[in-house]
């Protein structure tokens, strides 16, 4: 029988006609292959109508995967104690004939899809099917991709409607010249309290040779929702394949001088400072999870993949985060995710106001001092725990390059991660490559809640992307390089560091110092402020900082505080290189200009040391 036949049966009349006005007999034959081994009780097909998406946050209440809070419009949703986070065991790259990429979990192709077919047979048995239409990227642009979601989580459908832009016109538009992404998501059989009960067959599969995501017995966000770290894995591969970017970065604007204004992407791993980033005051936000950068006319030109927010609580005070905080008080469409409840309010750890004794939470019935099976004491909100938002709710919004068709022309490039004791909390690379290879490619962070697992941990994770990673590392980086070789004037690169502590412990910086550094980058993009040479790049001038921590933060920003930030320490960055050399090393494929490039790193440091010793303040630089 005809896909466009089956469908007929499978669906009832209204539903049926919304998918008959696409034309596309690739999309139908998906369709009905599917619903036909899922065998829901119900579909339900939604198209861009406000209507539609009402349906969808309705049902996300009636199913009981969210619960209404005081505050009209706001709701929250809890996942399993144990599904708390992305799960990087159970993620796995499909891959023909068995084959292996080095850092990347993977499976062989038929093994993985017969596995997780088995696991998804009739799995929405007594439930209701979304089919959901988005689009990654701004509407009808250079950077729009279509994607079409299956889930049976009206949790997850209702969250991509926060998050991505419809997509139901476009496939109709589209018809058969679309070439789309494909998810399938169940979160299997539920528990009393509505969260998914066997996480022991918890599965996310990523078939890159059909552009198809599914994921099985999860609800957490990272693991479930079909556009966000799913969709991640294919536009890395069709980027790497086509010649363009598609990072894990926030996209924003700094605002210079006279109204000048100059847009930067930022790469950090997870929980490690890109919404925060993004969300600083005096600054606009564009993105702050994932960015596509193309190449236009000798330009690199960037847009956010969503047009929401996915992010993380924990921390979320009114003085260090007054805009976030100011969201997540106003009557605005938001869901709170493995939040603490008491009378209908929502509390988060460290939030600065002083929070109940007892509630609900992402353990159940809460009250403090409850501990978990494991004998650990559960706080009032999981670490990873979540706010989803649309970006249209921040005053801070850049609405305009948020839309913009063309995206925004990127000025400067950053990375960062968790790092306690090596680079200082901002430089700048001589050119692209160095800033690529030194920055970017050899970027370790400290791990972190957001995937399952020890955190803490220093981890090799290049372009804060590893865990996303879906060709081989020595590929990702000959793109990125050549990326910077097609450009006639390539964004600038810096690196920040958050992070850095003293022996006891300490945090040297303070979470709002990153304004400061934003405003150097800004200045330097144009070539406003001088800098001083190091061997590992561009550091600031005490006196501009002085100046800028005034302007800013009206600080007063001590000599000490700049040597004790910016002393160059070689012995940690020279063990830093060894490392990532290593690595590199035991991987075929890898540019060879990537060695170069550490070694030329390697013979400054040293050559440094030789003349002043292991730890060097930057007013030596200076004076050199
Ligand atoms: N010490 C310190 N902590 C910071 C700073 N900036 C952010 N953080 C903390 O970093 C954590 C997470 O930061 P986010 O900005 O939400 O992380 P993200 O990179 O957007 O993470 P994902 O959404 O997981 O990709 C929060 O717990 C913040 O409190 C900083 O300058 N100093
Ligand atoms: O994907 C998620 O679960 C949330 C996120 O942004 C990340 O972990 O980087
Ligand atoms: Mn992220």
């Amino acid at each position: 029988m005809e896909p466009l036949e089956r469908l007929e049966k499978l669906l009832d009349k209204e539903q049926f006609e919304k998918i008959k006005a696409i034309d596309s007999p690739e999309l139908h034959a998906f369709l009905a292959d599917w619903i036909e081994w899922l065998e829901p009780d119900k579909v339900f097909v939604c198209t861009d109508s406000e209507e539609d998406e009402q349906y969808v946050r309705w049902k996300a209440l009636y199913y009981g995967e969210e619960k209404m809070l005081e505050t009209p419009n706001h709701t929250v949703h809890y996942d399993n104690y144990y599904d708390q986070a992305r799960d990087k065991a159970n993620t796995a790259i499909l891959l023909p004939g068995g084959k292996k990429l080095p850092y990347i979990n993977t499976k062989d192709r038929d093994e993985g899809l017969k596995e997780i077919r088995e696991l998804m047979r009739g799995v929405m048995k007594g439930k209701e099917l979304f089919i959901c239409f988005f689009v990654l990227g701004p509407k009808n642009s250079i950077f729009t991709i279509p994607a079409v979601q299956l889930t049976d989580s009206a949790y997850v459908a209702h969250s991509e409607f926060i998050l991505y832009r419809k997509g139901y016109e476009e496939f109709k538009r589209l018809g058969r010249q679309a070439k789309f992404f494909r998810f399938v998501h169940s979160a299997g059989e539920l528990d009393e309290r509505k969260t998914s009960k066997n996480l022991d067959k918890r599965r996310i599969y990523i078939d890159l040779e059909d552009e198809t995501v599914y994921s099985v017995n999860t609800q957490y966000g990272g693991n479930t929702i079909g556009l966000k770290k799913l969709a991640f894995r294919l536009t890395i591969k069709r980027a790497v394949e086509e010649g363009w970017l598609s990072e894990h970065m926030f996209l924003m604007r700094v605002n210079g001088p006279h109204g000048r204004k100059t847009y930067f992407t930022g790469a950090y791993p997870s929980m490690c400072g890109k919404t925060s980033t993004a969300m600083i005051p005096w600054e606009n936000i564009v993105g702050d999870d994932l960015t596509f950068i193309l190449p236009v006319n000798g330009v690199a030109r960037g847009a956010n993949v969503e047009k929401g927010v996915f992010g993380i609580i924990q921390g979320v005070n009114p003085e260090d985060d007054p805009i976030i905080w100011q969201v997540l008080h106003s009557p605005v469409e938001i869901i709170f995710s493995n939040v603490l409840v008491k009378d209908g309010k929502p509390y988060w750890n460290d939030m600065g106001v002083p929070i109940p004794d007892e509630g609900e939470n992402h353990s159940g019935k809460w009250w403090r001092g409850k501990k978990d099976k494991e004998g650990n004491e559960i706080p009032p909100s999981h670490k990873n725990a979540r706010f989803t938002v649309s970006l249209e709710h921040f005053p801070n919004a850049d609405l305009e390059a948020l839309e913009n068709p063309c995206g925004v022309e990127i000025g400067g490039m950053i990375f960062g991660g968790r790092d306690a004791d090596t680079w200082p909390p901002v430089r700048e690379a001589f050119d692209w490559e160095h800033g690529v290879i030194t920055m970017g490619a050899s970027l370790e962070s400290e791990t972190t809640a957001a995937t399952l697992g020890k955190e803490g941990v220093r981890a090799f994770n290049p372009m804060a992307i590893l865990d996303f990673m879906s060709v081989h590392l020595g590929d990702y980086l000959r793109n990125y390089l050549e990326f910077g070789r097609k450009l006639r004037k390539s964004p600038k690169i810096f690196a920040v560091n958050y992070f850095l502590r003293d022996e006891k412990g300490n945090w040297l910086n303070h979470k709002l110092d990153k304004a400061v550094w934003l405003k150097w980058m800004e200045l330097r993009v144009h070539g406003d402020v001088d800098a001083i040479e190091t061997p590992i790049g561009y550091i600031p001038k005490y006196e501009d900082l002085k100046r800028l921590f005034k302007e800013v933060l009206n600080k007063e920003y001590t000599r000490e505080a700049y040597e004790r930030q910016f002393t160059i320490r070689v012995p940690e960055l020279l063990a830093k290189i060894d490392r990532i050399e290593e690595i590199y090393r035991k991987l075929d494929n890898v540019p060879e200009e990537l060695f170069q490039v550490l070694e030329e790193e390697r013979k400054r440091l040293l050559e440094a040391r030789e003349k002043y010793g292991d730890y060097i303040s930057p007013f030596i630089f200076e004076g050199a």
